[in-house]
């Protein structure tokens, strides 16, 4: 990436029914009001917290929270807070923050959660302490088998394209084209009584519009795609989280890392996870961060006493707390222990293009991370929060070493070593954006009941949606838009939109 030293930075998907809430952290947070509103107020009335509200809480069983007219209770999606500490440095974290200044907050999904505070963090596992993957929660068998006469599932397969046909209402989507994994593979067809919902993902969903001729004209003919519709917005306006590693070592006894250096461990923890359900095997690897509005810490990153009068009160900084390395430098046989703040209100976009026409190729992905400066501005702030924390947890007697050399605290220094270890927070979104197809800057691809423009029949249903990123982890809001997809569907005439 041009603005991180031409470093490239890994993605990460999964592939598998549950997309990537198979292989994720699982962290259960929702974002702010205020965000959902800015969604409103950006002119798609059904989409502001009041209109979603509902929906968060049909999909979820809280196992910690009591049901709420937020929280629900009685949902497929089980979720749980994991107060019980295992790593000794974890427990320093609340009274490093507190001693900064930064109080606790109970439940981060509340609505009225202030934009400074510590919290544990919902993690989306049941109470038999294993993953609650979106597969797990929306498709278990007794909800699959007896649909299976009118619900086909091939697994191992990839979709290679839509199929777009003109009829005299105009362009309408027909089915798709898709194959098994295995090379050899003949291609398949599928054709869609009502409508075709792509749910690829912000970086396989404009992938795909793009192999089937939907997407920027000129991109499109440079790899010798007929248009079948130019749209450019597709790809376009690509938004991530920002993440920036500041790893310190820890005695290894206090580190996840141990399970590395003394497998014995790793198996008795897993006797014990399967045995007990307890242990380090049943733990998230983060159970705790910490969230501030940058305007509210000075230069030294000390919060200001006096509050700026600010309508905007949501967290732009999150700082996980996990006794792991987070960074991509590998530090062999040592404990780790790494405070992450991330820059969850990013400005800078980037974009998904074609790398070719194979559609087994990944896309050629530009997060366009740090393209501007209020982004350096805000991670600065945050690097020096996560430094004045770990001092603080050595200030309370534990033995926590700097593992990375930062020189002093200038913005060139801090600029370079956010530059060196950005990496991604995994929260792609906003590259088939719902916003008017005619917006000068970042123009749309779907209407607001996902319906891409131009194109009957043809949905997109995944983070690609969101017209801006939120400050969450983008697990639950997808969760958010595929229940109101869902309900948009049910509610429209049956000869398709
Ligand atoms: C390492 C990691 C950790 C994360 N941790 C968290 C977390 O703790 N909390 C949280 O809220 N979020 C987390 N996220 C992000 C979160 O998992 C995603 O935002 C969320 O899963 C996005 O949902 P989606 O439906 O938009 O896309 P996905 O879940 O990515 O699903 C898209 C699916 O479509 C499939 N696909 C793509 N193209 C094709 C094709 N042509 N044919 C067939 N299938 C195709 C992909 O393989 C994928 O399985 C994490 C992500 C990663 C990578």
């Amino acid at each position: 990436m041009e603005h991180l030293d031409n470093r490239s930075v890994a993605l990460i998907r999964g592939d598998g029914l549950g997309g990537t809430s198979r292989v994720n952290t699982l962290l259960y947070t929702r974002g702010a009001p205020l965000e959902y509103n800015h969604w409103k107020n950006m002119g798609h009335s059904a989409w502001g917290y009041d209109e979603l509200k509902p929906y968060f809480v049909r999909s979820e069983k809280s196992l910690s929270h009591s049901k709420s007219d937020f929280h629900g209770g009685d949902g497929p999606w089980e979720n749980q807070t994991f107060p019980d500490l295992q790593f000794e440095v974890l427990k320093h974290v609340r009274p490093a923050a507190a001693a900064l200044g930064i109080p606790e907050i109970p439940d981060i999904n509340a609505p009225d959660a202030p934009p400074v505070g510590c919290a544990m963090l919902d993690v989306s596992i049941d109470a038999s302490m294993r993953r609650a993957s979106t597969y797990s929660a929306f498709l278990p068998a007794d909800v699959a088998f007896p649909r299976k006469e009118r619900l086909k599932i091939c697994t191992r397969s990839i979709v290679t394209g839509i199929e777009v046909a003109t009829e005299s209402s105009g362009l309408r989507a027909k089915g798709i084209y898709f194959e098994r994994l295995d090379p050899s593979s003949k291609t398949f067809y599928a054709r869609a009584k009502r409508e075709v919902v792509l749910c690829c993902g912000a970086l396989g969903s404009p992938q795909l519009l793009m192999l089937s001729g939907i997407g920027p004209k000129e991109h499109l003919q440079d790899h010798g795609i007929s248009v079948v519709r130019d749209m450019p917005g597709v790809g376009s306006h690509l938004q991530d989280h920002i993440d920036i590693p500041v790893t310190f070592e820890t005695p290894i006894e206090d580190s996840l890392h141990v399970l590395l250096v003394q497998p014995w461990r790793a198996v008795s923890q897993l006797a014990k996870y399967f045995i007990s359900s307890k242990g380090l095997f049943a733990m998230p690897v983060t159970q705790m961060a910490v969230f501030v509005k940058s305007s509210l810490l000075d230069d030294n990153s000390e919060i200001r006493t006096r509050v700026p009068e600010d309508e905007d009160n949501v967290a732009d900084i999150e700082i996980k707390a996990i006794p792991v390395n987070g960074s991509h430098i590998q530090y062999p046989k040592l404990g780790v222990f790494s405070l992450l703040p991330g820059l969850v209100r990013p400005k800078s976009t980037g974009r998904v293009m074609l790398a070719s026409t194979n559609p087994r190729d990944h896309p050629a992905v530009d997060l366009g991370f740090l393209s501007t400066a209020e982004d350096y501005a805000v991670l600065r702030k945050g690097v020096k929060l996560a430094l004045r924390l770990g001092e603080q947890i050595r200030l309370q007697g534990y033995p926590l070493k700097n593992l990375q050399a930062l020189e002093g605290q200038s913005d060139e220094g801090l600029d370079s070593f956010i530059r060196a270890h950005a990496r991604s927070g995994f929260h792609y979104s906003c590259t088939c954006r719902m916003a008017p197809e005619t917006d000068p800057v970042h123009p749309g691809v779907v209407d607001d009941e996902l319906r891409v423009y131009g194109i009957h029949g043809l949905r997109v249903c995944d983070t690609s949606i969101f017209p801006e990123i939120l400050s969450a982890h983008t697990m639950a809001p997808a969760v958010v838009v595929a229940e109101k997809c869902a309900d948009m569907m049910k509610s429209a005439p049956s000869s398709g939109t």
